[in-house]
């Protein structure tokens, strides 16, 4: 299988103030490749440079084997970029919004009406196509930004955090639409903070902060490389959980904490065995499976919302 994105030894400052430094991964033709991040992680540096919106300091990028460098135009018309911001006009209707982005991309006349309609449909926006963009709720509007980046049928969908501040039901349809255009071969580079998004939606990944890539791969290869086991434990009240000797720091996750470590079960009965002679109530204590969340943790020894 081709690969749809090759990123080699990309770098970017700002004023001096390096926002990647030589980052590299693949992206294979048909998969939803997920990249994660903290807020400033370089995500959206990467996104922009790949659209071409923006010029890299050095490195290479091709995208179905064509170098950014020189194929830029070709390359754009095969790829669909959703940014970070949404940009509408708000008293213009869904399907003017959408003539708009059309005829800027290329697609005009009866093909134009035609794909407006496919693409509503795919956002799950059909019903409310002649309703001026500023009566829908943020996810809508999402939405309709997401529907704007498909009109010219691209074969790289890029997202750059679509879920942001969105409602449950648009964030839903966001995820339906990603399995539907996976299943026409649609290649999905998505960026997210949200480690529990990467795992419900991508079969691969870049792990990346501080503009460096961290780990990358399969999923399950990045879970079984990266992730050890872990032990939560949360305790009735507001108590801080005692330190077991032989063992990391505990960190707080949800209303509880996570202990990382090789010895899960060595864990589990010391745990248990302080909290019962200091006399803590406990509420649960378990272990957990890798997840991405020990995987940012054993890589960063910090959780990916604390960053
Ligand atoms: N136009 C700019 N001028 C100066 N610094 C910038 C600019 N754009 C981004 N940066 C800086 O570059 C770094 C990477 O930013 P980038 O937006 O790529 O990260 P991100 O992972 O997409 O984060 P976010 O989720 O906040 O968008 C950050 O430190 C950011 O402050």
């Amino acid at each position: 299988m081709q690969t749809a994105i090759t990123i080699e030894s990309l770098a970017k400052s700002y004023a001096g103030k390096p926002a990647l430094k030589a980052i590299g991964f693949e992206v294979r033709e048909g998969s939803c490749f997920g990249l994660l991040g903290p807020n400033g992680a370089g995500k959206s540096t990467t996104m922009k440079i790949l659209c071409g919106l923006l010029d890299p300091d050095h490195g290479r990028v091709a995208v179905f084997g064509k170098d950014a460098s020189s194929s830029g135009e070709e390359i754009r018309r095969q790829v669909g970029y959703v940014p970070q911001s949404i940009t509408l006009y708000e008293k213009l209707s869904a399907a003017d919004n959408l003539k708009f982005f059309g005829e800027m991309y290329g697609v005009r006349g009866p093909v134009l009406k035609e794909r407006i309609a496919d693409v509503l449909e795919q956002v799950g926006l059909a019903d409310r196509a002649k309703d001026a963009v500023d009566s829908f709720s943020g996810g809508m509007k999402r939405r309709v930004n997401i529907a704007a980046a498909l009109l010219h049928k691209p074969r790289l969908l890029i997202m750059d955090e679509p879920t942001v501040g969105i409602d449950p039901q648009s964030r839903n349809h966001i995820f339906e639409m990603i399995r539907s255009l996976q299943h026409e071969g649609v290649t999905v580079l998505y960026s997210t903070h949200y480690m529990e998004e990467v795992e419900a939606l991508c079969d691969s990944l870049a792990i990346i902060d501080h503009g460096e890539v961290m780990a990358q791969g399969e999923l399950s290869e990045v879970l079984d490389r990266f992730g050890t086991q872990a032990v939560y434990l949360e305790l009735d009240g507001q108590q801080e959980p005692p330190e077991i000797a032989g063992f990391g720091k505990p960190v707080s996750k949800d209303r509880g904490w996570i202990l990382e470590t090789s010895s899960p079960l060595e864990a589990i009965a010391s745990w248990a065995a302080t909290c019962q002679a200091q006399a803590l109530r406990v509420k649960q204590l378990e272990i957990v499976r890798p997840s991405l969340e020990t995987v940012f943790l054993s890589l960063t020894g910090t959780t990916l919302r604390d960053v």
